[in-house]
């Protein structure tokens, strides 16, 4: 079978091979509203993003908006979130939407359906998922990946310590829980990447990625960072660096081999100190990141 629509994978080798690495995170918490001089709601937390948006354009490979921080002013809330996916299309950013679902099959289907559905209100081209229910619970997205375009980032090994007592738990089959995902997304992207005749750049990054936190040690989870199996490369969303102390300089030494395809997430770090030297800030932090990953 061929598809004629490009593939998320293909799309973020894009702002690779343009040298954009940068995924601008878009969190509006209340203390950094409040920095921003601007009140604590659907609106504020609207102006943000949008400014957050302009400011990346042309800068960032992607933006990120954390939904809880949108979601917790209901359905306004929601609707600022429309607009700032409206302006981030605009813009040629790429939208993860940082949703982090996760359910049984028939309702993972419509998560799915809900972020990646082109046209539908709260469309983005990717979003964070949890794969607890087995890898195969995400399967309602697949379409959307192999039809659409669209991309996920399988939780694996994420940033904050609590989650090492799950996530390096051995698994039945002797891998741990987080290397089982890096290895199902792998297998994933390589095996779905011989359906994609028309678009080469389907082979160079798969467009199921994972999520691997810069604060970590990764083998201490299982996960491999010499040369990786032949195949597309492994999308990772790679949060951690800034406010969470990770340092985009140590990049090659944490990721290794599994960080050819890399998104470095960055959110507090430009978002405080509120509007003023925002872009500044976004351009600054998209530099050192393109010169980190390419020395
Ligand atoms: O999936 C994520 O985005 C994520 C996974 C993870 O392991 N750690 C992590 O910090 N995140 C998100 O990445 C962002 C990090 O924000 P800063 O610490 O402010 O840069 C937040 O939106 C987190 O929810």
């Amino acid at each position: 079978m061929t598809h004629t629509v490009p593939t998320f994978g293909g799309r973020l080798a894009a702002q690779f091979a343009a040298g954009r690495h940068l995924c601008a995170g878009i969190d509006p918490h209340a203390a950094l509203l409040d920095e921003w001089g601007v009140d604590n709601d659907a609106a504020g937390a609207e102006r943000m993003g949008r400014d957050v948006v302009a400011a990346a354009a042309g800068v960032a490979a992607c933006v990120k908006p954390q939904i809880a921080l949108f979601e917790r002013f209901g359905s306004a809330g929601f609707a600022a979130l429309e607009r700032v996916f409206a302006d981030a299309r605009e813009a040629g950013l790429l939208v993860v939407a940082d949703v982090k679902r996760g359910d049984i099959g028939s309702t993972f289907a419509a998560y799915a359906d809900a972020w990646l559905t082109p046209g539908a209100p709260l469309e983005a081209d990717a979003m964070t998922v949890v794969a607890y229910q087995g890898f195969d619970s995400l399967a309602g997205a697949f379409r959307h990946v192999t039809d659409h375009g669209k991309g996920m980032f399988v939780l694996a090994a994420t940033s904050n310590p609590e989650a090492r007592e799950v996530q390096r738990a051995i698994r039945e089959d002797g891998r741990t829980v987080a290397a089982a995902m890096v290895a199902d997304a792998e297998d994933w992207n390589a095996v779905h990447a011989a359906s994609h005749d028309t678009d080469p750049a389907a082979h160079e990054v798969g467009s199921i990625g994972v999520v691997l936190g810069a604060t970590l040690a990764l083998d201490d989870f299982g996960i491999a960072t010499g040369e990786r199996p032949a195949g597309p490369a492994l999308p990772v969303l790679a949060p951690g660096f800034g406010h969470q102390g990770a340092r985009i300089e140590d990049a090659h030494r944490i990721f290794g081999g599994i960080g050819q395809a890399l998104l470095a997430n960055e959110s507090r770090s430009i978002l405080r100190g509120g509007s003023t030297g925002l872009s500044i800030r976004i351009k600054e932090r998209a530099a050192a990141i393109q010169a980190a990953l390419a020395a």
